[in-house]
């Protein structure tokens, strides 16, 4: 097994709902920073050998966040570069302190955040999120009532998404880390 450096970690870890653009944001996030770009939900298919999708049908919800809160221990301890987190993965008790840990030690957790009205076109009726299957608005719409405060709470910056493109978000995600090394100091809770 390959040794992990002491101190790695990610430079950033993205969270928010489905179709906030946590993957997509963080291809786009990882290409500016010239970094390595790691997904959860990525991570957690290769380890089943299955889409997220056959997982829920074949071994259920519960065998998912199993495989999940190991796949974001594993990335948490030794990705040094842009991390995406599945939607559902801050609801994980381990993870949310896992990722408290990371932030007091300096880290940046990013809620991408987007309203129903941008959200509903982005995830359509795609069949790979069991979660928004039957009537993907009213499921959405209930699913980010109830996990708002989480990313919320475990967030050290909220990015809007709505009226940016994913390469916008990107740059404005970019930007603050700048900002912040430049400034010295570590996140606080902020809106971008
Ligand atoms: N800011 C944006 N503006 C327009 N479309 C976007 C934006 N961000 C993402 N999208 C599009 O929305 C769709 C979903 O994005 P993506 O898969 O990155 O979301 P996600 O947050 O990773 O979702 P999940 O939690 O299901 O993994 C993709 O087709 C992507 O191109
Ligand atoms: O929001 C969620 O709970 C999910 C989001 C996706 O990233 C996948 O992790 C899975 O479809 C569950
Ligand atoms: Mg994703």
């Amino acid at each position: 097994m390959t040794p992990v450096p002491a101190g790695t970690r990610p430079v950033v870890v993205l969270v928010g709902p489905p179709g906030s653009g946590k993957s997509t944001v963080s291809r786009h996030l990882a290409e500016l920073l010239g970094l390595a770009q790691r997904d959860t939900d990525t991570d957690v298919e290769t380890v089943a050998g299955k889409p997220v999708s056959e997982i829920f049908v074949d071994h259920g919800e519960p065998h998912f966040r199993e495989l999940e809160r190991e796949a974001v221990t594993t990335a948490l301890a030794t990705h040094d570069g842009v991390l995406a987190l599945g939607g559902g993965a801050v609801l994980d008790e381990h993870t949310q302190a896992a990722l408290a840990a990371y932030a007091a030690a300096g880290g940046t957790v990013v809620f991408l955040d987007v309203s129903l009205a941008h959200a509903a076109p982005r995830v359509g009726l795609n069949q790979s999120r069991p979660l928004l299957l039957g009537n993907p608005r009213a499921r959405w719409a209930a699913l980010m009532e109830e996990r708002r405060p989480v990313y919320e709470r475990v967030a050290t910056l909220r990015v809007h998404t709505d009226a940016r493109t994913p390469a916008q978000v990107a740059q404005e995600i970019r930007r603050h880390l700048a900002e912040r090394d430049a400034a010295g100091t570590p996140d606080t809770q902020e809106d971008a």
